[in-house]
């Protein structure tokens, strides 16, 4: 008889997503991205982090204080690497986020042809930049949907 309880495709891509934001060094969010083709097969995979040669130690996480003093200036976010990093045409594949796109990656999800987000949590709402995203998502008709009843969850915190 054939298994039932076998991980469903939006929950297996998401926790590829979830487990790729445990490598962020970020102590507020971590964020994971899967870039997902036509077929089903992974194209892109990243997480939120500095750029390559630039040092975590050298660089601030920080959140507040002056511009240069905080990750805002140098982060690299986790849908610009996952589609930075990807190998082939991205034309109508969907991203797998664990946070909701801002504007920014937003911009970039449209321009590589992704047609689809999938994410898990919807943190800043009212923020403007989330509201630039769903109007630039809405406007180039690309599709987005929260995971409901995602139930993976990498917890690699509580078993070190
Ligand atoms: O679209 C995104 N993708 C992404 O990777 N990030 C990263 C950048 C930062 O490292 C972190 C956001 O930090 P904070 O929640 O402290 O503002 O998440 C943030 C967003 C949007 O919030
Ligand atoms: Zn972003």
């Amino acid at each position: 008889m054939k298994r039932q309880n076998y991980l469903k495709w939006d929950d297996y891509f998401m926790g590829v997503a979830d487990l790729s934001s445990k490598r962020s060094k970020d102590d507020t969010s971590q964020v994971g991205a899967c870039i997902v083709n036509e077929r089903n097969h992974i194209v892109g995979i990243g997480y939120n982090g500095f750029p390559i040669g630039c040092s975590d130690d050298e660089l601030p996480w920080e959140r507040e204080g002056e511009f240069l003093d905080t990750k805002y200036a140098y982060v690299v976010h986790a849908e610009a690497n996952a589609i930075l990093n990807s190998s082939t045409d991205l034309l109508d594949s969907r991203i797998y986020v664990t946070l909701f796109p801002c504007n920014e990656c937003a911009k970039l999800i449209i321009q590589s042809g992704i047609k689809e987000v999938v994410y898990l949590e919807d943190k800043y709402p009212d923020l403007d930049m989330t509201k630039a995203s769903k109007k630039l998502f809405d406007m180039a008709k690309i599709q987005y949907r929260p995971l409901k009843n995602y139930k993976v969850k990498i917890n690699h915190e509580e078993t070190k």
